[in-house]
């Protein structure tokens, strides 16, 4: 049976990549993912926002909603301070069990729990099943049409306090427009817009940055 394209990535990672080095895993999914096959990973333009932002809250509880291949769960683990971590969302079994291998290679497996199912089915469990409080982090990267109902039900689940962050990436491609509407509009968000380019390509994207002011 042919492998497929996130297998391929893996098998590129394990040859040319260094166990336990984050950045050398992030760079050769980068690497591959430029030269070889595009896939949807944040990419290292959008990523060096994510990293700016992570720096900033130094978040002690942070949830990604839609793992892939694992790299930006890489990205966020490897800066996060000791005891902190990681809560990431992935529905796609084969997608899951790739990004398990990549988040073991790279060394961040003790900072991250990779959560297999929708992110509908997982945001309700996240306080009794999952022992979080509140969220001081969210990462919104997976189906462009569950930003919204996902952004409500955080807040029905009371999983934001004031100063929450929420980055949302793909505002323009493939594009979130019924969510920028939600949360420009929402004066319980204080938003800021960044603009980049889509992972591995010169089309203009960008990433929206939302804070819950409780
Ligand atoms: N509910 C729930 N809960 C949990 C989940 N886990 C996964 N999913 C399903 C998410 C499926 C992948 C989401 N990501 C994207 O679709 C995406 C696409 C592009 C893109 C594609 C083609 C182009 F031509 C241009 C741009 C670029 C990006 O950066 C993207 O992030 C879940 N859903
Ligand atoms: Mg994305």
């Amino acid at each position: 049976m042919n492998q497929s394209k996130e297998q391929r990535i893996l098998n590129f990672v394990l040859q040319n990549a260094v166990r336990g080095d984050p950045c050398s895993v992030i760079d050769a999914i980068d690497t591959y993912c430029s030269q070889k096959e595009w896939a949807m990973n944040v990419g290292n333009e959008k990523g060096l926002i994510l990293d700016k932002t992570v720096e900033e809250i130094n978040p002690s509880v942070a949830l990604e909603l839609g793992t892939y291949c694992g790299y930006s769960a890489v990205r966020i683990a490897r800066l996060l301070k000791a005891g902190a971590r990681l809560l990431t969302v992935e529905f796609n079994p084969e997608f899951a069990a790739i990004a398990k291998q990549m988040i073991e290679f790279a060394g961040v497996q003790d900072k991250v729990t990779l959560i297999e199912g929708p992110s509908e089915e997982i945001i309700p469990q996240l306080k009794k099943k999952y022992e979080v409080d509140t969220l001081d982090f969210v990462f919104v990267d997976h189906w462009k049409d569950r930003y919204t109902p996902d952004t409500i039900l955080l807040q029905e689940c009371s999983l934001l306090r004031k100063g929450s962050v929420l980055l949302a990436d793909n505002i323009i491609v493939p594009g979130a427009p019924e969510f920028v509407n939600y949360i420009r509009n929402n004066p319980r968000f204080q938003c800021t817009n960044y603009p980049s380019h889509l992972e591995y390509m010169k089309v203009q994207d960008a990433m929206e940055k939302a804070v819950f002011l409780g």
